[in-house]
């Protein structure tokens, strides 16, 4: 990771390095344990932030999103902080809108409907210069950690970001989307190439501005077919891996880099041939199997079904037992298989991350 920040400034050292150690197949005394949308609306002061902000401007100020980034590490005894931002800010920096519509979710007033709607973005745009916020938020947020836990940056995976630019929004058959796969497939193939050379630039400024770790989301893989998933999302996510690792080595800094692909049970061996250190599970996914797939290589990350998290407070511990002696405790970082839920207890937090905490260190214990 870059020792010191974009201007000289050196970065306070490390005190926890937990979730590196793990990522890099090191023993750890314990399992790291992070959760994805840690910082959300389930928090009463991510609420009162909110209120006050709209949901970008939280994200393009790099105070706001730094103190919602910490939010959940004051309550919680986690293992990393994940930067407070999203994945739809790079199809802003191509040129489209998109606006956080309560109650409905990311919505982009205009999609894209044919190829030729691709003209009218702006696929060559300079990420740096349109997402400096994003990066000074990464900044600023590391060295208020002051060290604490490490910092992990973010971006959504090309087909993910493709389908939300198709669909302008969420959808439960993806299917307007999809149809550009059969319908328009060089074209579909042009926007992912793009997306893709956008990302591998993103994330190596994100990691010159800060983050120690980073996690690529592809939320909608487990729409496409495994033919699919091979054609249009395999290929684009080695490139990344590829080139992120690469352009990073020039600059003498190698990060753990983590794909999350949802749902996509049948790409797990495939997968772990990419370059990516970890692989995130859903929860549909069966430990042991997933490890058995994946091989020995690669770091685990996941799964708990986040439902589980309404369950009472022994239910998680069991829950957790139940995972962690599926998982092991080595190359394993425990995690959710997906985000909070708004209308979550925060307290299911602290016993979920305190169960892993617990556990994990009884099991290396006794073994
Ligand atoms: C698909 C996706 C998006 N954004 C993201 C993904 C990939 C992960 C996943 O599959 O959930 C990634 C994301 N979004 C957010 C983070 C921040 C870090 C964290 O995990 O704590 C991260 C890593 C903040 C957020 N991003 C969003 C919120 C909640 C909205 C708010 O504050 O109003 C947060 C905390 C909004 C958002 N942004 C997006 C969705 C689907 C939503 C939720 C819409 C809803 O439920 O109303 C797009």
């Amino acid at each position: 990771m870059a020792a010191v920040d974009p201007s000289g400034k050196p970065f306070p050292p490390l005190i926890n390095d937990l979730i590196l150690r793990a990522a890099r197949g090191e023993k750890t005394e314990h399992v790291p344990v992070w959760v994805m949308r840690q910082a959300g609306r389930y928090l009463p002061e991510f609420r009162e932030v909110r209120a006050e902000n709209e949901f970008f401007k939280v994200c393009r100020t790099p105070e706001l999103a730094c103190e919602v980034t910490l939010q959940p590490l004051r309550r919680f005894d986690l293992d990393a902080a994940i930067i407070f931002s999203d994945i739809l800010i790079i199809p802003q920096a191509v040129g489209m809108e998109v606006q956080m519509v309560p109650g409905k979710g990311p919505t982009f007033p205009q999609v894209l409907k044919e190829p030729s709607d691709l003209q009218h973005l702006n696929l060559n745009c300079n990420v740096k210069e349109e997402l400096q916020y994003m990066l000074d938020a990464l900044t600023f947020t590391r060295h208020t950690l002051n060290g604490k836990v490490p910092l992990i940056g973010f971006c959504g995976g090309p087909w993910t970001l493709m389908a939300y630019m198709i669909e302008g929004g969420g959808s439960s058959t993806q299917s307007k989307a999809k149809a550009w796969l059969y319908k328009y497939p060089e074209d579909s193939h042009i926007l992912l190439k793009s997306l893709t050379k956008l990302l591998i630039e993103f994330l190596i400024d994100q990691v010159v501005a800060g983050a120690q770790m980073l996690q690529v989301f592809e939320s909608h893989a487990g729409i496409l077919t495994p033919e699919c998933f091979k054609t249009f999302l395999l290929p684009y996510i080695k490139e990344i891996a590829e080139g992120v690792k690469s352009g990073l080595k020039r600059l003498n800094i190698d990060v753990p880099m983590t794909i999350f692909a949802k749902d996509a049970h049948y790409g797990i061996e495939e997968l772990a041939t990419t370059g990516f250190d970890i692989i995130s599970l859903d929860w549909t996914i069966k430990p042991m199997r997933a490890r058995h797939e994946a091989g020995q290589k690669v770091t685990l990350q996941g799964n708990l079904d986040p439902c589980a998290l309404y369950g009472s407070e022994n239910d998680i511990q069991d829950n957790v037992k139940k995972m962690l002696k599926n998982f092991g405790t080595q190359k394993y970082i425990a995690n959710l298989g997906h985000g909070m839920y708004p209308d979550m207890c925060p307290e299911s937090v602290q016993t979920f991350v305190n169960a892993v905490h617990n556990y994990s260190k009884l099991m290396n214990e006794s073994s």
